[in-house]
């Protein structure tokens, strides 16, 4: 269970985290998503014990992160968005050590090691140097290292960023199955639709504050007035970007080889009016929708069997 209370933290004049309420049950994936600069690794870090809070409270399995922060970090694993891993060691030995730092006796560490590693996909690679591996196995591995004392909360600070989307697809196949162990997880992202899977509740955090939070289904980007839209034409692109920057209820537009991504911040009625604009235009247009996890549907479907990670 995972617990703040008014909770905040200043950097100097900067407020990074404004009096956060937070409550996440035992055995709940909770998906914690914002923008850069947020403030979700500040609030994994104080959850942590790794940063003090300036004001409110916070508990992890019922421990106080100030006052019990032995208890807290024997109850987590914690995963930072930037890991360390050790040159020269080997998958079985990166974890040895960390077994080794949570003092587990030596006679549990290969068959616990062995499982971990089954349970991240590295079987394979246990005798492979850290370095020697790619990203998304290292991203694994770090994962491994965060259950070697077997902790009832993990707190993951965007264990996908910088995966292609086949490496992301198996990293959420592994939480699926630690949820499935009962694991109460927080896990922090940009990108909404790369947890809506995953997660039973989210929050929204934007500059320190929640702004949404709640079941998956009640808060979605489209309660909040926001979507994030695709448009591939076909034929006067020229026409259909001017439109779309012309746009009122258009942000963050990005042109792209064969089309745009940007946010709609209108109704359905404006998307529609939009629609009914780039057509009246003379904009071929091939996709109107919402930008979805389409993208690594059809990487997957190319790579597999392919990549090996
Ligand atoms: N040590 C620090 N000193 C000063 N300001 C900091 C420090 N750490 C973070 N900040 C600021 O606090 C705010 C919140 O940062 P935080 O890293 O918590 O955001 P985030 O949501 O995790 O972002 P990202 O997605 O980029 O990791 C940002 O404005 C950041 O610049």
């Amino acid at each position: 269970m995972i617990e703040t209370i008014h909770l905040s933290k200043s950097y100097g004049k900067l407020h990074a985290l404004v009096d956060l309420q937070l409550r996440i049950e035992q055995g709940k994936v909770f998906g914690f998503i914002g923008p850069n600069g947020a403030g979700k690794s500040t609030t994994m870090m104080i959850l942590a014990t790794l940063l003090e809070p300036t004001e409110g409270e916070a508990y992890v399995s019922g421990y106080d992160v100030r006052k019990e922060p032995a208890a807290v970090r024997q109850s987590l694993g914690y995963m930072p968005d930037f890991f360390g891993v050790y040159d020269n060691l080997t998958a079985v030995e990166y974890l040895d050590f960390y077994a080794g730092a949570y003092k587990i006796p030596s006679s549990r560490r290969k068959s616990l090691i062995a499982d971990l590693l089954e349970l991240v996909n590295l079987s394979d690679k246990a005798e492979s140097y850290v370095d020697s591996l790619s990203r998304g196995m290292q991203q694994r591995l770090s994962l491994a290292r965060c259950l070697i004392h077997d902790p009832q909360v993990l707190i993951l600070d965007e264990p996908a960023s910088g995966l292609d989307p086949r490496a992301r697809i198996e990293l959420r196949e592994i939480l699926k199955q630690l949820r499935g162990m009962k694991k109460t997880i927080l896990i922090s992202s940009h990108i909404l639709p790369e947890l809506a899977e995953l997660c039973d509740e989210i929050g929204i955090i934007e500059k320190g504050r929640l702004i949404a939070c709640g079941d998956i289904d009640e808060v979605s980007v489209r309660a909040s007035g926001v979507t994030l839209m695709m448009v591939r034409t076909l034929s006067n692109h020229h026409r259909a970007a001017v439109l779309l920057s012309e746009n009122l209820y258009v942000e963050d537009l990005e042109e792209q080889m064969d089309g745009f991504r940007f946010r709609f911040i209108g109704t359905d009625e404006e998307k529609a009016a939009l629609l009914r604009d780039l057509i009246g235009a003379g904009v071929a247009v091939s996709y109107f929708g919402e930008s979805s996890e389409n993208l690594e549907a059809v990487f997957l479907a190319i790579t597999e069997g392919v990549a090996k990670l």
